[in-house]
């Protein structure tokens, strides 16, 4: 969740980048990736191995339920994400959503605009904001939207362009929510847990945001990264990802893997508010995006957010003599987690102890 802030106000609008390519123009600078790793952008890397998981076998009833446990748990201590197959949203259902996607980018300049996030906003179709003359930008266009509880939608930032976006969207949003719950009881459940011990944490009533992300193809894919690399600030995030085409890097001990695509798979990360929770247990993955010359992507990522008004720290029975408590107790982590990305800091080193 790298988006955007709530506080300061922005400094330049870039247009968006599809806009930029369809005039030919040169692209600014200010897209080059200069931050750490900088050497590797565009090089070639290994797919990680992260694990499938069946959340059909992670229900009350299925005889393989514990060993699908241990699965879950160790994919999350390992890469801090995993692909969930079978986990009850359809392949239909996927597949509109990334057709809506893919049409909605693919519209008139101006249909898109009547979407356009104000620059007070965080919400609507656009950049991120652009909060200081240093900022790396992202080969990205997005568009950013509260999808749960449904009283917060801003519908006037829904896009009735493709016709069906609105009604796939809402069908997407609720299909993600129940895979949200499961996952986090399951997560619960796979350290020994209560099963409502994390959902207690989220909270009455917690947020979903959708994030459409559109990649263009990009001229320089050596210097130029969709997505620059971050942990998601959110407890949860569950991805779908472009059926054909890759782009999503994942960081393990210092070196970085690509995240395969898995047409069927939703892949699931834990983000850093899931870490604190969890004691470190389950760890919030350093990811970014990498660039391609001649094929668009498109993703849709949900942030799953703890209600505002919830303490958010460790489960007490994860700590204990031999492991102690590693975070402090945060409340409303979004805003923690903006002041310290914006000056280039991990967000979740200032809730260690
Ligand atoms: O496009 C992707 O695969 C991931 C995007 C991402 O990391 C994000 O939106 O936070
Ligand atoms: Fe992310």
């Amino acid at each position: 969740m790298s988006s955007s802030s709530s506080s300061s106000s922005s400094t330049f609008v870039p247009k968006p980048v599809q806009e930029q390519l369809s005039n030919g123009e040169e692209f600014s600078e200010r897209y080059i990736y200069k931050g750490p790793d900088r050497e590797t952008v565009g090089a070639h890397f290994p797919v990680a191995d992260i694990q499938v998981v069946d959340l059909r076998k992670l229900s009350y009833l299925s005889p393989e339920r514990d060993e699908e446990l241990k699965k879950l748990k160790s994919a999350l201590n390992s890469w801090g994400c995993f692909q969930a197959v079978n986990h009850g949203m359809s392949i239909s259902l996927m597949e509109q959503t990334r057709e809506a996607t893919k049409s909605f980018f693919a519209t008139a300049k101006k249909e898109k605009q009547k979407y356009a996030r104000p620059e007070d906003d965080i919400e609507g179709y656009g950049n991120d904001m652009i909060l200081s003359e240093k900022q790396t930008l992202d080969w990205t266009d997005r568009l950013y939207l509260t999808i749960m509880p449904i009283g917060q939608r801003k519908l006037q930032y829904w896009p009735q362009t493709p016709p069906n976006f609105r009604d796939v969207l809402d069908e997407f949003a609720k299909a993600s929510e129940r895979i949200g719950e499961e996952v986090f009881k399951a997560m619960a459940v796979s350290l020994g847990l209560d099963e409502h011990c994390f959902m207690e944490m989220y909270g009455k009533e917690p947020k979903m945001y959708a994030r459409f992300n559109f990649y263009p193809p990009c001229p320089r894919p050596d210097l130029v990264l969709g997505v620059k690399p971050h942990a998601d600030g959110s407890a949860l995030t569950i991805l779908l990802q472009d059926k054909d085409v890759e782009g999503l890097q994942v960081e393990k001990n210092g070196q970085w893997f690509r995240v395969a695509t898995i047409p069927v798979a939703l892949l699931i990360n834990v983000g850093d508010q899931m870490e604190i929770m969890s004691n470190g247990y389950f760890w919030s993955p350093v990811h970014r995006v990498s660039t391609n010359a001649s094929n668009e992507r498109i993703s849709v990522a949900v942030f799953c957010i703890p209600d505002g008004e919830s303490e958010i720290e460790p489960a007490g029975e994860l700590m204990d003599e031999d492991r102690p408590r590693l975070y402090k107790t945060v409340k409303n982590y979004v805003d923690l987690y903006f002041q310290n990305y914006q000056i280039g800091r991990r967000p979740i080193d200032a809730a260690k102890i």
